[in-house]
């Protein structure tokens, strides 16, 4: 169904997205056809030249036709001075790099009137176990991780740029900052709900995409329906209870970054981490898995993140545990698969009370009082 060419929107804004794989250029994309002056930068030389030519991204989305309103830029980070005059800065460069970006553009930022920052990326950092809010305190902030805004729910890029009707949450801890996003966001197929759960927000978009990969592996083991919808369902049981135990709300599960993209991820191929893990259930191996994929499967790498904050928080986790023994420890899916199966009985949902260390270090560093608890 066609949408109106012209939709309702808030004024031209001046956009810099960071990133151009297939979230940024899809993204670039959506705000280049909202009337948005859209320049996205790239680190790969090749693919800004052609780029300017002939708008086609030559490395990801390349059926795609792009607006003429996204001109693309780099491999050179932009200066302060054309930074500037811009309104937007949209970040969709995978987790594990953003800490050593940031740093890198911190000297062309004026921290002291910062543009709107909104990040898409959903995972959490290796070495450190840091959230995106936490990498963003400790390389341009308090302020600017408290003024930045999250996006995340279901929204395979590539159906975006098809213009299928598509949903996500905006999240921040300045409602006037979620707000402002949404409303660059918002059109009638990409529409935007608000929310003050940053923490639940970015931890829903990160774990989901280790459940992903255990549904995944179900389906490659050969398993059905009803092993798919058991994992979906203890998955979003687990993911609540790490969430919980960050301080963040059970209810942000119950939304689109929550179960929405949960469900999303855990049942189709076009995601890379579900993917991930058909492939391993059906016998590959990850290198060989990593190095064909073409695009980044930010699961596998918060697998690692997950196993230390469920030790570190006492959690009973057990599906992320053998997410990370077949990723990590070399174990089979089907072993894993067996040790699952083996569990005893147990509650259905038991809610941790009280927060764990990288909760506390992260209200700490956010100058953030952590709230008490009955
Ligand atoms: N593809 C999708 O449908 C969605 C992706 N996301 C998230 O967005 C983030 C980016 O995903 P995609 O664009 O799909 O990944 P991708 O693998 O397609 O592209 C990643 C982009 O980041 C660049 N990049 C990689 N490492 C970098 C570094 N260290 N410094 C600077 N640039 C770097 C790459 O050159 C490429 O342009 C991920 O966290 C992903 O989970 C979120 C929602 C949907
Ligand atoms: O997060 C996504 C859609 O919402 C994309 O999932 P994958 O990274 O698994 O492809």
């Amino acid at each position: 169904m066609p949408f109106p060419a012209k939709t309702p929107g808030t004024p031209k804004a001046q956009v810099v997205v960071f990133g151009s794989g297939n979230f940024g250029s899809c993204l670039a994309d959506h705000l280049g056809d909202s009337q948005h002056d859209v320049y996205m930068w790239s680190r790969q030389a090749q693919l800004v030249s052609h780029f300017n030519l002939h708008h086609r991204n030559k490395s990801y989305l390349k059926g795609h036709v792009f607006s003429t309103n996204v001109k693309a830029f780099g491999p050179e980070l932009p200066d302060a001075d054309s930074l500037r005059n811009k309104d937007v800065l949209l970040f969709a460069v995978p987790t594990q790099g953003l800490r050593e970006f940031l740093e890198k553009l911190r000297p062309s930022l004026n921290c002291d009137n910062l543009p709107l920052l909104i990040f898409v990326n959903k995972g959490i950092e290796i070495s450190t176990h840091a959230l995106t809010l936490e990498i963003i305190t400790d390389t341009l902030g308090a302020d600017a991780a408290k003024a930045s805004t999250f996006i995340s729910g279901p929204s395979f890029a590539d159906e975006i740029m098809r213009r299928q009707p598509t949903s996500v949450s905006v999240a921040s801890l300045s409602h006037e900052k979620a707000q402002a996003a949404a409303d660059i966001f918002h059109k009638p197929w990409f529409r935007c709900y608000t929310g003050n759960d940053p923490i639940g927000l970015e931890l829903a978009g990160a774990l989901k995409n280790v459940y992903a990969i255990a549904a995944g592996m179900s389906d490659g083991l050969g398993f059905e329906n009803n092993t798919r919808a058991m994992l979906i369902t203890r998955g979003l049981s687990e993911m609540t209870c790490i969430a919980t135990a960050y301080g963040a709300s059970p209810l942000t599960f119950l939304g689109l970054a929550g179960v929405g993209d949960l469900f999303l991820t855990c049942s189709s191929p076009t995601s890379r981490n579900y993917t991930v893990g058909l492939r391993l259930g059906q016998g590959e191996k990850l290198p060989d898995i990593i190095n064909t994929l073409g695009s980044v499967a930010e699961g596998v790498s918060t697998a690692k993140g997950v196993k230390k904050i469920i030790e570190e928080m006492k959690i009973d986790a057990p599906i992320a545990n053998e997410v990370y023994s077949v990723l990590h420890e070399g174990h089979s899916a089907s072993d894993a698969v067996q040790r699952l199966l083996l569990l005893p009985p147990s509650r259905e949902l038991v809610l941790p009370k009280g927060s764990g260390p990288y909760a506390q270090r992260l209200l700490r560093k956010l100058g953030i009082e952590e709230s008490p608890k009955e």
